[in-house]
């Protein structure tokens, strides 16, 4: 049989467009649609306007240290509507280069939703198409719990299109994007209050970098309600109001309630049942190691997948894909040492195993090194910022298992540290390296 693709993929977000380019370079005949905006939810709405927001939220923080370095008072207004504005523009740029790249490949780009007709056959604003083989990376989107008021709230979709910065602002859900946004609408002047369902935010991480963003965002003046959830919400002359429940009840007023708990497949729209592609219970599509899900032709990759849902780890899944179904040398990604960070301030990240899941693994060979102190940068100031450095190891090699950090450039600190953790270093190998002084890294080589 012969068909109109040899690789049709499902979604442009950093899955589909890596899966996309690989296999095009390959020489493979390639199609792919697009619901929305080329990039996907990371360029869109996620990793690319979250990052430029941490940016400009960090002028306001380093204005207040500013004085202490001799700068007179700073006075600087900061425009959200013009900030705003110029994001968007950039991203429609990033977009741009996104289609000149793809045209250039030769990857026909088609606009639209696309539905399974069949194991083989796609329909997309009712253009049929055929393919050999079917990529899914159509991503995922925020859940909202079922709640009066919900309708009230918006995700965090929409707090890259605010039309100006609430007063008062609440968080449901203290994760990933809820701890971001809490940190840099802080720093823009915002009240912020956190309401999540654990005892801790951040679950998931070690507990000392829970604990230290925890105590970090508290010091500025983040307030955290934990182990509550949000009952109903109402509208009121005065704002927004939350009624919380669980271990506190009351009723918190705010101008803009973010939703932030989780986000879901985007597995409903796609006629899956006419393909036999089998989900699982959350609606993700089920795959093996290689990323193929029950159909031989089908496979899947990215946040649609539930597996870990990052850029870096959508990305991997697809070239691991192309590399195992066209390039003909079968690669599957490896989990064990997924580094990760969360951009707030203080900033955190991690790599490896947290000390509670080395000692559920290891038991009592499990050993910790820690240490929390004022990074140089804050010794002139009137703030009380504090780094926190973590190694779990095991055995008597101690060789290092998880390396954990909460402090300022902790994801490019760690992100360095990945490539030797994973390559089974030891605390002596450590010790061994000479430090670059005075860094904050350094601590991680003089750790007893
Ligand atoms: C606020 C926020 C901040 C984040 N920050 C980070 C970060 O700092 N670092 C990090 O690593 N990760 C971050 N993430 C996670 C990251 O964005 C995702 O893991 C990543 O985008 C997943 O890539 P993907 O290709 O699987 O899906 P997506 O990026 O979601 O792309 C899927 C694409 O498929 C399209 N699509 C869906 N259905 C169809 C259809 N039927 N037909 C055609 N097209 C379709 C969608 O429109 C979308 O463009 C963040 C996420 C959010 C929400
Ligand atoms: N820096 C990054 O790499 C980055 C940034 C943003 C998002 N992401 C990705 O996006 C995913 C989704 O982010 P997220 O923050 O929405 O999810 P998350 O899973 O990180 O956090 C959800 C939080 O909401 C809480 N929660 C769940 N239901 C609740 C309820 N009803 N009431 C109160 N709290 C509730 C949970 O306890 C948890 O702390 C992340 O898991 C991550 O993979 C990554």
């Amino acid at each position: 049989m012969t068909f109109d693709y040899d690789l049709f993929v499902i979604g442009a977000g950093p899955g589909g467009l890596a899966a996309a380019k690989k296999a095009a370079a390959l020489g493979v005949r390639v199609a792919i649609a697009e619901q929305e905006a080329l990039g996907g939810t990371c360029v869109n709405r996620g990793c690319t306007p979250k990052k430029f927001i941490v940016y400009a939220a960090d002028f306001a923080l380093q204005n207040q240290s500013a004085q202490s370095y001799g700068w007179s008072d700073c006075q600087w207004h900061f425009d959200w509507t013009l900030f705003i504005k110029s994001v968007h523009q950039k991203l429609e740029g990033i977009q741009h280069s996104f289609l000149q790249q793809l045209q250039k490949a030769g990857i026909e780009i088609i606009h639209g939703g696309a539905t399974f007709v069949d194991a083989h056959t796609l329909e997309i604003e009712g253009r049929k198409v055929t393919a050999d083989k079917i990529l899914i990376a159509v991503g995922g989107h925020p859940v909202q719990p079922d709640i009066p008021g919900i309708e009230y709230t918006i995700t965090s979709r929409e707090m890259f299109h605010l039309p100006y910065l609430p007063k008062r602002l609440a968080i449901i859900g203290g994760g990933y994007i809820g701890v971001e946004f809490s940190s840099m609408m802080n720093a823009f002047g915002c009240e912020v209050t956190v309401i999540d369902t654990g005892e801790m935010i951040l679950s998931g991480f070690d507990d000392d970098i829970r604990a230290g963003v925890q105590e970090g965002l508290s010091k500025r003046k983040i307030r955290f309600i934990s182990n509550s959830t949000a009952k109903e919400i109402k509208f009121s002359d005065d704002g927004l109001l939350l009624t919380t429940t669980g271990d506190k009840e009351e009723i918190i007023t705010a101008d803009t309630i973010l939703v932030a708990t989780g986000r879901a497949p985007n597995t409903k729209n796609l006629d899956l049942e006419k393909a036999s592609v089998e989900l699982g219970e959350k609606g993700e599509i089920k795959v093996d190691e290689y990323s193929r899900t029950n159909q031989e032709n089908i496979f899947a990759v990215g946040d649609c997948t539930n597996r870990v849902q990052l850029t870096p780890v959508a990305i991997t899944e697809a070239t691991d894909f192309v590399n195992s179904v066209f390039g003909k040398k079968p690669q599957k990604p490896s989990y064990d040492f997924v580094a990760s960070a969360v951009f707030a301030r203080p900033e955190a990240a991690s790599v490896g195993m947290s000390e509670a899941k080395a000692r559920e693994k290891f038991g009592k060979s499990v050993k910790c090194y820690r240490s929390k102190f004022q990074p140089l940068f804050y010794q002139l100031t009137e703030q009380d910022e504090q780094a926190t450095i973590k190694l779990v190891v095991e055995g008597e090699s101690e060789k290092v298992l998880g390396v954990h950090m909460v402090g300022e450039h902790a994801a490019d600190i760690i992100q360095s540290l990945a490539v030797a953790i994973r390559k089974g270093i030891t605390k002596q190998d450590l010790d061994d390296t000479i430090g670059i002084h005075p860094t904050t890294a350094e601590e991680f080589l003089t750790l007893d």
